[in-house]
């Protein structure tokens, strides 16, 4: 069963005085168990209206949606899976602890096996000395690890990332690309992952999804083959089989920008 199954999926926003966007075009997208996808293409392509409907926070206009073989719907009421997005979301008046073990509390899990979990995911992202810290009291590298711990809370076999590390420096950002390739080989997760970055998503990804704007569809589908996520680590960023990735992806993405000229000098012949 795939984790993730996106099938001839539409979504039109309704703006003002009766305009409509159509965000998303007949997009179809399947993730299985364990694997690595990100959504890349340019700003308004509709890669975070694609996460939110797989997450249930908006609905399609056509198509269907299954996480698990069940609706959107029902994964998001029995938390199939975790959420981190660009900003952190973090409780500022809960401790590092207190934020990692909100989703456990939420779902009548008792204190000690709360506290046990929120220590071994502490250790996990790199922050046990943190635990009684407030988030105000973080970095933003530390904030976005701690909304990465607790959205592993319990342990969901998929994961939906909307640019998690979009505010970070170039090296906390690495370095954060890497602690999650080694957590996702760890517990196996699934993760549909957004990003504007191509490196990011090559290093990431087993599959990068290119996307193209109005209307919002799949372009292309480029399959990264990079080894699996325990092998890859610093030295993959220097390797030419990584280079090579980067090269597909962006031709994928400029391959959007000839097809988006292309109208418009017929339209230019067509009005003289
Ligand atoms: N709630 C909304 N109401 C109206 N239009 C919306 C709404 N949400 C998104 N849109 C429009 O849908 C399109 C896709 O937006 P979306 O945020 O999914 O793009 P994106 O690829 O994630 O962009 P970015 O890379 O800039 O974050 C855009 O044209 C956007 O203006």
């Amino acid at each position: 069963m795939n984790a993730v199954e996106v099938t001839g999926v539409s979504k039109v926003f309704r703006v003002a005085k009766g305009a409509e966007v159509v965000a998303l075009d007949s997009v179809s997208l399947s993730v299985v168990p364990g694997e690595f996808v990100s959504l890349i293409g340019p700003s308004g392509c509709g890669k975070s209206t694609l996460l939110r409907l797989i997450a249930d926070l908006d609905q399609p206009t056509a198509g269907e949606v299954l996480v698990f073989g069940k609706s959107a719907r029902q994964a998001r009421i029995d938390q199939d899976y975790g959420i981190a997005f660009q900003q952190a979301g973090l409780l500022p008046w809960r401790t590092v602890t207190g934020n990692i073990e909100l989703p456990l509390e939420l779902h009548g899990v008792g204190k000690a096996a709360r506290r046990a979990r929120a220590q071994d995911l502490l250790a996990l992202v790199g922050l046990s000395d943190f635990a009684d810290r407030y988030p105000d009291q973080l970095s933003g590298g530390m904030q976005q690890r701690v909304a990465i711990a607790r959205s592993l809370a319990e342990s969901p076999e998929l994961l939906l990332m909307d640019e998690p590390f979009g505010a970070l420096d170039e090296m906390t950002r690495e370095r954060m690309q890497t602690e999650l390739v080694r957590i996702c080989a760890e517990t196996g997760a699934a993760v549909v992952f957004v990003t504007h970055s191509i490196p990011e998503a090559v290093y990431l990804s087993s599959r990068v999804v290119v996307m193209s704007p109005r209307p919002g569809r799949i372009q292309e589908v480029v399959t990264v083959g990079l080894g699996s996520a325990g092998t890859r680590d610093d030295a993959l960023r220097e390797d030419a089989a990584f280079f090579a990735s980067v090269k597909a992806v962006r031709e994928a993405l400029h391959g959007d920008a000839v097809h988006e000229k292309a109208p418009h000098s017929v339209r230019g012949v067509e009005t003289r």
